[in-house]
């Protein structure tokens, strides 16, 4: 674990003593957009037009946040088009890595053997945190974009010519809604877990994990009603709470004490977790193994022996029920 000062690395944890105990993420600063025609996008430089075997995209299987981009780039048809590295589940001293083994892999563009490396090529001087999932211009060899909600908009979108895919995640009619509801989510459960689980102060860790459950309480009342979070189609609001909800039991109700309920312990959003995980082409792009192994024994000062518990055992292909709500 560390980050780039003007471009060397040093191994540092979060500092929370300046945040009181909370832990603050900090801003992704590379945010160009891929366009049909290489048009700028709502931020960053134009230039990077969607074609085919141009893009690289880096992730790792643990993280939430890759994970996004991993579905959307399945559900979108990408596959063939964009080529994916595998980092090395463990995050430790240099940070992540490239070892190529057990469902990682080795790095195909520099031959990096860790991910700090691929961020001193897109800027030699970087200073911040070196974060997947990050997407990578082979052609101009510079980086796109190290911003997940921002890397599945594009490709929602940017691509649809050459795939032929025309499912719309973020359809213009529900977009505020879809966007109230991130704003939320992104708050208090997705960035809501590591809030609590690396909070330093025991008010810091309160306040996080009851702000929490509220969201997760309320959720669970919408989707009482609601097959998915905004009515009868799933959108990209879904796909957001699906990577948070699908390590929740597994790892943030131990590892990160968000352990007031579980998931399994509310029917709807077990339900509804479930459903998510059955549509074609997601369970493809869940790698529990590299979760378990990431949070467990990375972080070794809230898990000191490195013990990956064994449980829970859940299965997520059991039928989810979800079919007598109306989807569109
Ligand atoms: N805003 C970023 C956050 C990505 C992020 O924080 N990724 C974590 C893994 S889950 C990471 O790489 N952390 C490394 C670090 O903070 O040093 C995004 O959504 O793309």
């Amino acid at each position: 674990m560390g980050m780039l000062v003007d471009g060397v690395w040093h191994d540092v944890w979060y500092d929370t003593k300046a945040t009181k105990g909370h832990f603050k993420r900090s801003a992704s600063q590379f945010r160009n957009w891929i366009t049909p025609d290489g048009a700028p996008g709502p931020s960053g430089e134009g230039g990077f037009a969607a074609e085919a075997d141009r893009y690289h995209l880096y992730v790792s299987y643990a993280c939430p946040w890759a994970h996004r981009t991993l579905i959307f780039r399945t559900l979108k048809k990408l596959e063939g088009l964009i080529t994916v590295s595998v980092v090395d589940p463990l995050m430790l001293s240099k940070g992540w890595e490239f070892k190529g083994e057990n469902g990682g892999t080795l790095d195909p563009l520099f031959g990096a053997s860790a991910l700090y490396e691929v961020y001193l090529k897109a800027d030699p001087h970087y200073s911040g945190r070196v974060t997947v999932p990050v997407l990578w211009d082979k052609k101009q060899n510079r980086m796109v974009s190290n911003e997940s909600a921002e890397i599945i908009r594009m490709f929602n979108s940017a691509f649809d010519d050459l795939t032929g895919s025309t499912d719309d995640f973020y359809p213009e009619i529900l977009r505020a809604e879809i966007d109230a509801l991130n704003d939320r989510i992104y708050d208090t459960v997705n960035n809501g877990v590591y809030k609590a689980g690396f909070a330093t102060t025991q008010e810091a860790y309160e306040g996080s994990v009851t702000t929490l459950f509220e969201t997760l309480d309320s959720l669970e009342d919408r989707l009482q009603k609601n097959r998915y979070l905004t009515g009868g189609r799933i959108t990209e609001a879904d796909w957001r709470l699906f990577t948070t909800l699908v390590r929740f039991d597994p790892v943030y109700v131990g590892h990160f004490k968000c352990n007031i309920r579980r998931i399994a312990d509310y029917p709807n959003l077990y339900g509804y977790l479930r459903e998510l995980y059955q549509v074609p082409g997601v369970a493809a792009t869940l790698n529990m193994r590299h979760i378990k192994e990431h949070y467990y024994r990375s972080h070794t000062m809230i898990n000191p022996t490195g013990i990956v518990p064994v449980g829970p055992a859940i299965d997520l292909s059991a039928p989810h029920g979800r079919e007598k709500l109306k989807a569109a």
